[in-house]
């Protein structure tokens, strides 16, 4: 057994019941298909050899009746239970690789190709469905069913079990055979389709970049001979099946014929009785055809099999940031609009084994505490944070500033629990971070991003994201604090418009509904990566005196690519190479000679 093989049943564990169901039924059948071996030669022998009135085999008839019965159901039932057992593992599976997904985050979503992702979850899983509809219970049957066969030959005719015994796993063998090299071929099959759907993936998303230079056409090139790499895999594939199907079919049939002319050879010397010899020969080709249909699902199912083994190789990824379990559960539902939250660690709702209930906020507001943090991306020599030691009060607007690539978003990825610090602390109110129920701090958190994201369905869905039964009336004065709805209501269908995957938007107005909408969300703790990158001077004003009127009370850290929107922060932080270098308000900061002071100038130099 392959290792994804095992490993695939070790996580199917709650409708392994459902395998065992469907592998009884099978055995059900098999011992139905002997029964009926056995009495159809009884009746045979019976009326053409013992000269049997009808009333004499009318009770065998009957019972041949029920057998067939029997075994058409056993059959139907086995093939139900597996098309079931298939499906549930199938849900639990992508139901676990998403939920996984999820709690690995950006972080390791950013690094792996969108496209392959998306393949294995969808295309993946289904072939994997097929893997376990067909192949995994026919496995199972195909050496349940031969053996059981060769036993009950083994007690009417031992020359004949020989026969079979010895043919039996010679089409085995060559089964594994042709298999290995099936498997490979598949695999590259499976391989050059992940590749060819991530790059289309790509080519889609940089279109814009690619047209720009000239580089679209050769790009198509690119994905053709992709294309055809997969179309020469995939024949590769389909010659391998159709001989692995020709070698075996050959094989059992010369196998059943050598049976046969031995047996006819035996009858004929008087060394058989008829009734033997008939129902062995009706039981030889039920003794192969397992292995020949294990042969035949075998390559439906290993595209499925290569699936798993990334399934796995995501589900055993650790998750780089604080464990979750209860996102889509419980993150959104719950919050009562306004309510100022306490955060409740909840045990088993994805904290770590030591975690404690804590009340880690109160009304008062959110004060974070960040001491001595180190943190390295996997892969990288050096690291992003080196001993970055800061503290924000409660209700206080914190601006960070800082070079290009000194650790300000991966401070904002820490503080939402994305990943983890190496060494150091993260405490909010005194509690340390990694002792609350992600969930639940999440809920207590707004974020805006540097590149905003809308996600498919209407603006207002958009905007009440966090919540989606939240007080129109809180909705409709984020919208006016971000000056969005003059544009709002020039939509097709206001905010009922729904935003597909071509979003009609500037990126300054998606950027103005992703501030609203944290806006809205009205959190104790706000995160935003330079939330006014995008937005006209008139507007990033409104937006500062909507935030100055409605973030009344609130923590707010913003990462300031701007230095006008430092410049009205309380305090300003200055990062370089992963710690904090200079701390105070605009002023102070300008009175010293620092690298807050030639940020600024060279900022007024790029303006003026
Ligand atoms: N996913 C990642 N894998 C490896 N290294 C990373 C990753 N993300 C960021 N880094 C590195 O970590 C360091 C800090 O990056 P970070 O994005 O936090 O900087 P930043 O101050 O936000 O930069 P910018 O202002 O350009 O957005 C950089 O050296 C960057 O190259």
């Amino acid at each position: 057994m392959r290792r994804a093989e095992r490993a695939l049943i070790q996580r199917i564990q709650p409708v392994r019941w459902l395998l065992a169901a469907t592998v009884g039924v099978g055995l059900a059948e098999c011992a139905a298909t002997v029964a009926q071996a056995a009495v159809f030669a009884h009746v045979v022998n019976g009326v053409f050899l013992g000269g049997a009135a009808k009333a004499d085999v009318a009770p065998w008839m009957m019972a041949l009746l029920a057998i067939l019965t029997v075994r058409a159901g056993a059959s139907a039932g086995r093939q139900r239970w597996a098309g079931t057992f298939a499906r549930r593992a199938k849900v639990a599976l992508r139901d676990r690789v998403v939920r996984h997904l999820l709690a690995l985050g950006p972080a390791y979503t950013r690094r792996e190709q969108a496209g392959e992702l998306a393949m294995t979850v969808t295309t993946g899983l289904d072939e994997l469905e097929t893997y376990l509809a067909k192949y995994l219970p026919q496995a199972v049957l195909a050496v349940g069913i031969p053996l059981a066969i060769l036993g009950f030959i083994a007690i009417q005719d031992r020359v004949s079990a020989l026969v079979l015994a010895i043919t039996g796993p010679l089409l085995v063998f060559f089964m594994i055979l042709i298999g290995l090299s099936a498997e490979r071929i598949t695999r590259r099959q499976w391989d050059a389709l992940c590749r060819m759907s991530a790059h289309f993936l790509d080519v889609l998303r940089g279109i814009v970049t690619l047209k720009v230079f000239g580089r679209s056409g050769r790009q198509g090139r690119v994905i053709a001979e992709m294309g055809d790499q997969h179309r020469k895999a995939t024949m590769a594939a389909l010659r391998v099946a159709f001989l692995s199907a020709l070698v075996l079919e050959l094989f059992a049939m010369l196998s059943t014929a050598f049976v046969a002319v031995d047996l006819g050879i035996r009858l004929a010397s008087g060394r058989i009785p008829f009734e033997m010899a008939f129902t062995v020969l009706l039981l030889t080709p039920e003794f192969f055809q397992p292995i020949r249909l294990l042969g035949a699902q075998y390559h439906a199912g290993l595209s499925g099999l290569n699936a798993a083994g990334r399934i796995f190789e995501i589900l055993d990824t650790p998750i780089p940031g604080l464990a979750d379990t209860a996102d889509g559960a419980s993150a959104g539902a719950g919050t009562a609009p306004g309510v100022a939250p306490g955060i409740q660690a909840e045990r088993g709702a994805g904290m770590g084994a030591g975690t404690t209930p804590a009340t880690a906020t109160s009304g008062a507001g959110i004060r974070l505490e960040v001491r001595k943090v180190f943190f390295r991306y996997p892969d990288s020599q050096k690291p992003a944070l080196s001993g970055l030691s800061l503290t924000v009060r409660a209700g206080e607007i914190v601006a960070i500033v800082g070079p290009s690539g000194s650790g300000k978003s991966t401070l904002l990825h820490l503080l939402l629990g994305f990943l983890r610090p190496e060494s150091g602390d993260i405490l909010v109110n005194g509690q340390p971070l990694s002792r609350l129920s992600v969930a639940c701090w999440r809920q207590q958190v707004a974020y805006v991003p540097q590149h905003p994201h809308l996600f498919p369905g209407t603006v207002l869905d958009n905007l009440r994201l966090a919540d989606p039964g939240m007080d129109p009336e809180r909705v409709r004065q984020a919208v006016a604090a971000v000056h969005a709805e003059a544009f709002i209501q020039r939509l097709p269908d206001g905010e009922l418009t729904f935003l597909g995957e071509d979003v009609p938007l500037s990126g300054g107005q998606i950027q103005r509904l992703a501030v609203a909408r944290a806006l809205a969300a009205d959190r104790p703790l706000l995160l935003m990566d330079e939330p006014t990158a995008q937005l006209d001077l008139e507007t990033e004003h409104a937006l500062q005196q909507a935030l100055d009127a409605l973030w009344g009370g609130r923590t707010a850290i913003v990462i300031a690519h701007r230095l006008s929107t430092a410049m009205r922060a309380d305090r300003i932080l200055v990062m370089d190479e992963g710690r904090v270098v200079q701390e105070g308000t605009h002023d102070a900061l300008m009175g010293a000679d620092g690298l807050y002071r030639r940020l600024f100038s060279a900022y007024r130099g790029e303006v003026s």
